[in-house]
Formats: C-alpha cells, structure tokens, sequence
C-alpha cells in the first residue's frame, strides 16, 4: 500500500487523547468522514481526533491543520492534537517553532527545551453568539442550564466559552469522579441550547493554583485529555475568581500547564508521545502499519 491513493499517517496521543497524524501535504483532497469513521471503529487505529496536515494556504504560516472528530464531524481546535502535530513535524524538519492555520485562526506552537510543546490557543470568546448559543445570555459565566431534577440538580449553571470550539464548563464541589459523565454528557452535548453541540467538562477547583478536570468530547465521547477543555476550564475559573492566571489542570491522562497572558492569549504546555506509523488511503480509510511498527 505505497501506491499515490495512501498518505503516511502516524498514531500518536496527548496525555491519552488519541491523535492520528495524516500526511496530505502535496494532496488536494481530504480526510473523508466515511475514513474517519471506519478508522475510529477499527481497535488498532481507534481515536478521538484526526489531525490532517495539508500544505499552508496563507503567507507566514507552515501547514493548515483540518481536524475530524471520531463520528466524522469537524472540530475547530484541538490542544493535545496540535501538540502532536508539532512534535511529529519536529521530528521530521528539525523545526522547533510552527505557525499553522487552523478553522480557530492563526496558531503559533514551539517545542520547548525540556521536549514539552507549548501551543498558543488564541482568544477565548465569551459572547453568545461566539460559543454559539441559540439564545441571548448576557453573562456567559453562569448560563441557565441544569441537569437531574430542578430541585437537586447534578450539576448546573456552566461557564460557557468558544476556545475555537463550543465549551460548557460545569463546577463542581465533589470529585469529579463521583460523577455520571458518561449518562449526561451526551445530553448537554445535543442540548438544544448549543446549535454546533458542545464539549461538556466537569471542573473541580482544588486550590488557586489546580484544577481537576473530566470532559465528555463533542463527536466523541469520555476521553483521557481534552487541551481545549483545559483552556476553557482555566480562563472560565479566573473569570469566577476561582484561580489565578497560570494554572494545572488534572486531566484524567496527566497535567497541563495552563497561561491565559496579559494579552489574553491561553497558552498550553503538555507533552506528546508518537506510537507507531503506517499508510491510510484518506478516501476509505484502508490502513496499513509500517513493517518495522507492525513486527514490535
Ligand atoms: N481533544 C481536543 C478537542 C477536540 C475537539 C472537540 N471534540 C470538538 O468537537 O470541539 C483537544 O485536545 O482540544
């Protein structure tokens, strides 16, 4: 399967979130949904996003990144994939320093000395219409929005913010393992209220400086990271008065070193571990593994 209808790809992750890293440079066309798909119900090659790297459309920047989601759909960001794609290509180049266009805006990244990758998340976006909402709330802080019954609710009252994806951040006084995520996850993610649906995360916050974290991904389900939950959870948890401004988010794959800068741009540090590589043919989703990887 080295023929020109495959491109490289490799199986990486983010602190347990699970990337596949296609290669389209030099391609015109795109990860299909109908690959994406097949991909993610395949045990070997399951995962929660593709990064697809394509050639760079805008002067100034190294690659265009278009990201898929596990059931196909499209994601405007993703932290810990980004992280990967910077780790990959710096393996590759040699480069340390990237700017890649993205569906959320221009994203600079750099591997720094002590191997971690620093991406900067840009601009959170707080208005309604931004995260989107399907009606008017004038402080995204708290919005009205409750789960379990009206007079004991599980959790309610979510910080909402769009990181270049939609963000529903609930906080919580418990553990966040003491709670159901995975029964009402999906029903915040399809709630009416969110037209684009919405990454759905549960945030405890241990002290001014911690935050423990659980998200249920938009398009995917539990997963073990979400990098752009960790950002949504720390600049929705300063703008509460819940923390400072440089952070540690406790995912349930690891921390991540969490900024949001003077200039209002969130910058995350974390890691990004390679697994093994082969070839996927974009349209259908037909892989193979690299011999070398294949035999280990
Ligand atoms: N895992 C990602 C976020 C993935 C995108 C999300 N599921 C969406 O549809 O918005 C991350 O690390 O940020």
């Amino acid at each position: 399967m080295t023929d020109d209808t495959t491109v490289p790809f490799a199986r990486m992750n983010g602190l347990g979130n699970r990337i596949l890293v296609v290669d389209m440079r030099g391609r015109s066309e795109h990860v299909t949904s109908q690959a994406a798909i097949s991909l993610a119900n395949n045990p070997q090659t399951a995962f929660d996003q593709i990064m697809a790297v394509h050639d760079p459309r805008l002067n100034g920047t190294d690659q265009r990144i278009l990201i898929l989601n596990a059931d196909g759909s499209e994601a405007g960001a993703c932290g810990n994939g980004t992280r990967c794609v910077v780790s990959a290509l710096s393996a590759e180049t040699g480069q340390s320093r990237f700017t890649f266009e993205t569906a959320a805006g221009i994203l600079n990244a750099e591997e720094t000395d002590g191997g971690q990758i620093a991406v900067d998340m840009g601009v959170p976006r707080f208005g309604w219409q931004d995260i989107p909402l399907s009606e008017p709330f004038q402080d995204t802080r708290h919005i009205e929005l409750a789960v379990g019954p009206a007079d004991d609710p599980i959790v309610h009252s979510p910080a909402v913010v769009s990181m270049g994806n939609p963000h529903a951040v609930f906080f919580v006084d418990n553990d966040v393992w003491s709670y159901e995520l995975e029964k009402f996850g999906p029903l915040v993610e399809n709630h009416p209220l969110f037209p684009e649906r919405v990454n759905v995360s549960l945030a405890h916050v241990r002290d001014k400086q911690t935050i423990d974290l659980r998200t249920w991904e938009r398009g995917v389900g539990l997963t073990e990271a979400c990098g752009s939950a960790a950002c949504a959870a720390a600049v929705s948890s300063v703008r509460r008065h819940r923390t400072v401004r440089h952070v540690t988010v406790n995912l349930p794959g690891g921390p991540l070193d969490l900024l949001w800068r003077g200039d209002d741009h969130v910058i995350m540090t974390g890691p990004a571990e390679w697994e093994w590589s082969g070839r996927v043919n974009p349209i259908t989703g037909a892989f193979m593994r690299d011999r070398e990887d294949a035999s280990a």
